[in-house]
């Protein structure tokens, strides 16, 4: 039996693959992700995010590879009561009342924590009293939130949550997602298309394209390990690094790097802010993919 203190990461995956019938959405995916992290995930459309979810959520299986949560399978019956899942869609009964849903939500789940619950429906102002088949999508993502908090799950996985909230409530919602998280160490893995809002609320990074893994780990390393550098056009010395990105305007050069050396006097160099490196990684599909140290697995023996 494994726990989150014993070193397993919170989520595993080792070379995780789902293909459907038309093709490959994860090919050959393997990080770990330990316990207590806020890990944001992003990807264009159709990199595969949802398809991880639904597989750490148990809705999918595996074409190849293995997925371990606090080390063990999605499908154990101890992994169902650790992780609470928020799909896009947001599945909840449009007859019941917001108070019915989430007496629902206690009756369902032993450890449920109504307080926890309630605040998010608070800090989204809906009352309790509302047919949740009257509520704006919004709204009802706030509902479906609130029972994924109330659950006290150690692991909650977020498919796009923020993407139906209008920018004041998704800070607020943020805001209360977080420090719930912070306050009983929960995982979190929140897929998100709004870049610049990870800065400062999410410690952990995962960016798929085509469904592999192109930057895994903590995103202070994975924001430190890059430069952005402008000098003259012709570029000299630049290939040295590891070039993730180059694009020319006149005369000048700018490029996002991985220094493999100290970058020449030649070069004006400052460090990128993570909605940058995320960018770069984005315009340039071929970019070579940076897994950092805490996002490896420990040991390899869950490779197929
Ligand atoms: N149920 C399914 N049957 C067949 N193909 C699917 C299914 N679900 C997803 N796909 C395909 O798998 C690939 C990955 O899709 P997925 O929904 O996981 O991507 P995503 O990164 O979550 O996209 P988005 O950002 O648009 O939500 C896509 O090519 C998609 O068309």
């Amino acid at each position: 039996m494994s726990d989150d203190n014993d070193g397993s990461g919170a989520l595993e995956a080792a070379g995780l693959g789902k293909k459907y019938r038309r093709g490959w959405a994860l090919r050959d995916v393997t990080f770990r992700l330990p316990a207590g992290r806020i890990c944001a995930m992003v990807g264009p459309n159709g990199s595969g995010k949802s398809t991880l979810l639904a597989l750490a959520a148990d809705l999918l299986t595996p074409t190849t590879g293995t997925l371990r949560i606090f080390g063990e399978a999605p499908s154990a019956p101890t992994t169902r009561e650790r992780i609470a899942y928020v799909a896009q869609e947001k599945p909840l009964y449009p007859r019941f009342s917001v108070a019915d849903t989430l007496r629902m939500g206690a009756s369902l789940n032993p450890h449920w924590d109504q307080t926890a619950a309630e605040r998010v429906v608070d800090e989204a102002e809906v009352p309790l009293s509302t047919r949740i088949g009257s509520l704006s999508g919004g709204r009802r993502t706030c509902v479906a939130l609130a029972v994924a908090l109330g659950k006290r799950a150690r692991l909650l996985l977020l498919d796009e949550p923020m993407s139906d909230q209008d920018p004041v409530r998704r800070r607020r919602m943020m805001g209360v997602l977080m420090a719930e998280a912070a306050e009983r160490g929960t995982t979190v893995v929140i897929s998100t298309h709004v870049l610049a809002e990870l800065d400062g609320v999410c410690d952990y990074l995962l960016l798929i394209g085509d469904g592999r893994i192109r930057l895994a780990g903590d995103s202070e390393a994975i924001q430190s390990a890059h430069r952005l550098i402008t000098g003259a056009r012709d570029g000299s010395g630049i290939d040295a690094h590891t070039v993730v990105e180059r694009r020319t305007t006149g005369r000048q050069l700018t490029a996002l790097v991985r220094p493999t050396s100290p970058v020449g006097d030649d070069w004006i160099v400052r460090e990128p802010s993570l909605e940058e490196v995320l960018l770069g990684y984005l315009r340039s599909p071929e970019a070579p993919p940076l897994v950092t140290a805490s996002a490896r697995p420990v040991a390899e023996d869950g490779a197929p």
